[in-house]
């Protein structure tokens, strides 16, 4: 038995549509150890928000196994679940939508307090709150403002401190610093990154932007239509990319003060539908390098030792011929 904090195994979401079954998310398999970070990243559309969400049970599963602490959290009774509620939290990437426009910063952060019941006394529910906008840098100033009399960073503190109202081990972060403007997002990256050294917090860190995860994460693994087509340390992915996905996606971060003009890959062809997908590799529709075996059975994943796994058939080929 392996000794992983969460181990996720052959996960999947297929949403009916009208027109077939959806394959959001289809076979993921990945641990977390405690206390670090795991990097989801892909375009719209590849499933990453599913996973979290997933992770997080506000989705249910179709398929396969979700371990915590080697508890199967996707057959947990009614109790079990509330229990593991209050474990693991989300953080979304609009805390404008997510917040009640007629709640107070101070209703915002007691509501899982209040849901939960975790505090009888009112005088330690109320410093319970001030502690947590200590924690997140929000002034006691704030205590009676409504979400639209701030700006977008200390809404998203209002986001955390609600998701730290619970005292939680595994906090999914989906997209948390897109919508704040750039200046702003170090700002919250830091926090993250604060508290997550001071509590020993495991988190999911989902975005669509490579560059933005490149100092958060120890591992990132790389989404494309609900696959996960690269898997390795951070280091490992920048220095090497072996997938021709991946390879696109980071040429598509601006280096500064680079001599030599990196060159861009730009992706060609139309994606394919996650709607019944075929028996081929979903990206062969954009790739370059693709043979008629890509386009006519699906690649396994393969091992290239040190944590980095890569699902594309020409892997070895494509490395000796140096593309
Ligand atoms: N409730 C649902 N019913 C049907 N299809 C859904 C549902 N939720 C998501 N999908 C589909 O599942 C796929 C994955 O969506 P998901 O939101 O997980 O992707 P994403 O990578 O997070 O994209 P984005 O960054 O745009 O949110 C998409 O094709 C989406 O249209």
């Amino acid at each position: 038995m392996s000794n992983s904090y969460i181990e996720v195994k052959n996960l999947k979401k297929y949403f009916q549509t009208p027109a077939g079954n959806l394959h959001a998310v289809d076979g993921l398999d990945f641990s977390i150890a405690k206390g670090k970070t795991i990097g989801v990243v892909g375009e719209s559309g590849c499933g990453k928000s599913t996973t979290g969400r997933l992770m997080t049970m506000l989705l249910e599963p179709t398929e396969g196994e979700i371990l915590f602490n080697g508890t199967d959290v996707t057959k947990l009774s009614h109790k079990g679940m509330a229990e593991y509620r209050k474990k693991i939290q989300i953080i979304f990437q609009d805390p404008f939508s997510s917040l009640n426009p007629r709640k107070t910063v101070f209703h915002s952060i007691v509501e899982p307090l209040d849901i939960h019941r975790v505090y009888r006394d009112k005088g330690e529910k109320e410093n319970r709150v001030y502690e947590l906008m200590e924690l997140v840098g929000l002034s006691e100033r704030f205590v009676n403002s409504y979400p639209h009399e701030l700006d977008g960073g200390r809404r998203q503190r209002i986001g955390i401190a609600r998701a730290l109202a619970l005292s939680p081990e595994f906090i999914v972060c989906d997209e948390p610093v897109s919508a704040l403007d750039v200046s702003i997002q170090a700002q919250i990256l830091n926090l993250l990154k604060r508290l997550q050294l001071q509590f020993g917090y495991t988190y999911m860190f989902i975005t669509h932007d490579l560059s933005v995860v490149k100092h958060f994460t120890e591992e990132i693994m790389v989404m494309y239509l609900g696959q996960v087509v690269e898997k390795a340390p951070v280091k490992q992915l920048f220095a090497n990319p072996r997938h021709p996905y991946t390879r696109a996606l980071l040429s598509a971060i601006p280096v500064p003060n680079l001599k030599k003009k990196k060159e861009r890959i730009l992706l060609q062809g139309e994606i394919t539908s996650p709607i019944n997908p075929k028996n081929e590799c979903r990206f062969a529709a954009r790739c370059s390098f693709a043979t008629d075996e890509c386009r006519s059975s699906t690649p396994e994943i393969t091992d290239l030792g040190g944590g980095h796994t890569v699902r594309c058939f020409r892997v070895h080929e494509l490395e000796e011929m140096r593309l």
